[in-house]
């Protein structure tokens, strides 16, 4: 065994030395290359082409693949060794074989989508599919150009028929630091079938915490880039996350990918933008405060609260309603007079109006009606009988044209959202009352936070909606692809509204329905999403597999699962075993107790740990506390834009979507979290954060499901042993 590991790193290291002086080589010739700086098109082009390669081949230099496959094609049956790398790399002599393969060609697929057996196995290529056997897949680590590791998954010529999950499970038991990072050497089958998936369909991906929704989504939009290099632009996709320290959390794994300019936005910004409306972040923190800061727990929610209802698809009717009324009436009363004498019929106002403009939406109509009005004048202005008469036309024209403009309705979406809500006067011919569909309390609530000018986010869907019905989707550039990440607390309005802005409804949406938190505003079941689409333009995925955690972290979070969310989307674990997740009793003081835990975790070899508390009151509280104490801690609340990882100290509902290597969840007991589905989802996001150690302090009342939790996974009670032997439960 030992002898083959040898044979085999001699083997890589020397494979490794050919390719290095090969890369180093290609790079050498290219910076010998003078640059060109003239303005023919075409050597621009070759210039730009040779600008990319420089990159691309300084950065393999450093780490110039990360895998070989052993394939051998059925035809010719010949054993060939495919490295497979970030970026593709061509050899300098013509070959059958590139240097390095880009992962995401499609041979490479074989790479993850190979489960092992010895059966033949196939790849869809251009050509067709691709028939043969694979003999090989290793992994192999290189550090700035040194071999650090050399790693079988699958030999054919070895023991075992299965691949092996020891390379994933050495990656995973790293720490982590302050970024999300690439999986591009460890992808999973399930994963790469998610990331390799045709682009023009509205993918609804269901992921249990830590199935690497968020990171699958990363390499898919690298994917699409690749494979429809000629119909998609990193410019026109756009990732949309919850808020602006989670994009900053994710935003080198592109880059890292040798991808850039992939729009990434909240939807909040990405639809007040739209709208020219300044959204403050101030309102954003507000619906979080109403909803997780309540004394008490989180309010009721029935499907008239008002984030549900504007979230949800009967506003849709009710704006369509109320546009079709303003456009049936907006055309003014009267015949056009521009000066005594000229006339204007208003039967040919409506002609234009009606018939010939009647294809382009209300804002675009009224506007060419309006310039069709002008040209009018213009035409009538050359009949002036004297330069006198003309001056004194021009003005009265101009003052009349202005005052007839100013008679058409305000094709502006706020105001038209505003009479929705009678918030302010509306059109003579509407009726007085509000439709009947708008359920008294939203109508209530709306009308007077309108009447104080005050936008929320939930009114966005709604108002980017009548932006749209007013304006179509002329002058504005689609997207190629949007990926939706934490989606599970998207609207389905909010998704419809995007379909708008989309070419061929190509989406990718993630989510986890056991972490719907946000339940005033999300789906409760991925079919509110899937019905928004055609069948034929929409498909679901589940990734069941948990790779974030520890196998005793995720039997514990199933366990919360099960018995407090009562959800049967259990994680399955990577066979990764590491520490008891540790339930401590406070003793005489809380605060002392937390910061004992803290002193204990950080002064182990993690990066990040991070303390979660029920309430930002409760973060903000014991920050305080904690600061003095601890030199690189951080209170994160809703308004960071940046993640820099060390210790933090936060709100649990606001630690969704970040990991960290230890997590304490202070006061997980009946004082802050009661017995309803909703704390479990809280908790269950809480503890699916942690990658290696998991504490949950309490004073000594526990909810059921995390007592039942404890009993049905391995836990440990109390504060470890300091002569760190494994204790009980
Ligand atoms: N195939 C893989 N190889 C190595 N690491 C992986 C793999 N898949 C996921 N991971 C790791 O698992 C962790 C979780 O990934 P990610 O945050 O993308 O999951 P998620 O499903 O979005 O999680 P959550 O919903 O809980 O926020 C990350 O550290 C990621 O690097």
């Amino acid at each position: 065994m030992e002898d083959n590991f040898q044979s085999a790193y001699q083997e890589e290291q020397e494979r490794l030395n050919t390719a290095l002086a090969e890369i180093d080589r290609q790079l050498e010739t290219l910076r010998n290359t003078p640059v060109y700086t003239g303005n023919d098109y075409t050597e621009q082009i070759l210039e730009d082409s040779r600008e990319q390669r420089r990159g691309n081949l300084a950065k393999l230099r450093q780490e110039p693949y990360f895998g070989r496959l052993d394939f051998a094609e059925s035809g010719d049956g010949v054993r060939r060794e495919l490295y497979i790398g970030k970026i593709g790399v061509d050899r300098e002599q013509v070959s059958d074989r590139p240097l390095v393969i880009d992962w995401r060609a499609p041979v490479a697929s074989l790479f993850y989508s190979f489960t092992g057996g010895t059966e033949a196995t196939s790849y869809e290529s251009p050509e067709g599919l691709i028939e043969g056997l694979v003999y090989l897949k290793r992994n192999v680590v290189i550090r700035k150009r040194i071999l650090e590791r050399v790693a079988d998954t699958y030999d054919r010529e070895g023991d075992g028929p299965a691949v092996s999950d020891e390379f994933l499970v050495y990656r995973l038991g790293e720490n982590k630091d302050n970024r999300l990072r690439d999986i591009v050497s460890t992808i999973q089958e399930e994963q790469d079938r998610i990331i390799r998936a045709a682009k023009n369909t509205a993918l609804i991906i269901q992921g249990v915490a830590g199935s690497g929704k968020t990171t699958v989504a990363l390499h898919r939009l690298a994917f699409l880039l690749y494979q429809y290099k000629e119909q998609v632009s990193a410019e026109r996709m756009i990732i949309f996350a919850p808020n602006r320290m989670f994009l900053d959390y994710i935003s080198d794994v592109l880059p890292e990918l040798g991808v850039g300019n992939i729009q990434q936005s909240t939807f909040a910004d990405w639809a007040a933008g739209i709208l020219g409306l300044e959204l403050p972040q101030q309102s954003v923190m507000e619906t979080l405060n109403r909803w997780f800061e309540a004394p008490g727990g989180m309010p009721e929610i029935t499907d008239e609260t008002s984030e549900r209802f504007k979230g949800g698809t009967k506003l849709i009717g009710i704006i369509e309603d109320a546009v079709r009324r303003l456009e049936s009436g907006s055309v003014p009363g009267g015949d056009f007079t521009p000066w005594e004498g000229a006339v204007l019929p208003r039967r040919t106002i409506l002609r234009w109006h009606n018939e010939e403009y009647a294809p382009y939406p209300p804002a675009k109509r009224k506007e060419r009606v309006m310039a069709r009005i002008h040209r009018w004048i213009e035409m009538e202005l050359k009949k002036s009988p004297s330069a006198a008469a003309l001056k004194d036309r021009k003005k009265k024209g101009a003052q009349r044209e202005k005052a007839y403009g100013a008679k058409w309705p305000k094709y502006d979406p706020l105001a038209i959202y505003k009479q929705i809500f009678r918030a302010v006067k509306t059109p003579a011919d509407w009726p007085a009352e509000a439709p009947e569909a708008l359920p008294a309390a939203v109508l209530k609530e709306t009308r007077s936070q309108l009447k104080k000018g005050v936008v929320l986010e939930e009114d966005l869907p709604p108002l980017l909606y009548i932006h749209y019905l007013l304006n179509g989707d002329e002058g504005v550039q689609k997207f190629d692809h949007i990926v939706i990440d934490e989606a599970q607390d998207f609207s389905p309005f909010q998704i419809a509204v995007l379909d708008l802005y989309v070419r061929g409804h190509s989406f990718t949406i993630l989510g986890d329905l056991s972490q719907g938190i946000h339940a005033y505003k999300g789906v409760h079941d991925w079919k509110e999403m899937q019905s928004l689409f055609a069948p034929e333009h929409t498909s679901y995925h589940a990734l069941t597999r948990s790779y974030r955690s520890t196998m005793e972290i995720i039997d514990f979070a199933n366990g919360i699962l099960s018995a407090g969310v009562h959800s049967e989307l259990l994680a399955v674990p990577v066979f990764r075993s590491g520490s008891p997740v540790r339930l401590i009793p406070y003793g005489e003081q809380r605060e002392s107790d937390l910061r004992a835990a803290l002193a204990n975790l950080s002064g182990r070899d993690y990066r990040t740990v991070a303390v979660l508390t029920r309430t930002l009151a409760d973060a903000a509280h014991l920050y305080e506390n904690l600061s003095e104490h601890f030199d690189d801690i951080h209170l994160i609340d809703g308004g960071m834009t940046e993640y820099q990882g060390g210790l933090s100290v936060l709100p649990l509902y606001l630690s969704k979507g970040l990991e960290f290597d230890a997590v304490i969840v202070a006061d997980a007991d009946l004082d802050s979290y009661g017995e309803t589905a909703w704390d479990a989802k809280l908790l269950y996001v809480g503890c699916t954060r942690a990658l290696h150690e998991l504490w949950l302090m309490h004073n000594g009342r526990l909810p059921d499901y995390l007592r039942q939790a404890s009993e049905t996974a391995e836990t440990a009670s109390g504060w470890p042993d300091v002569s760190g032997e494994p204790d009980s439960k």
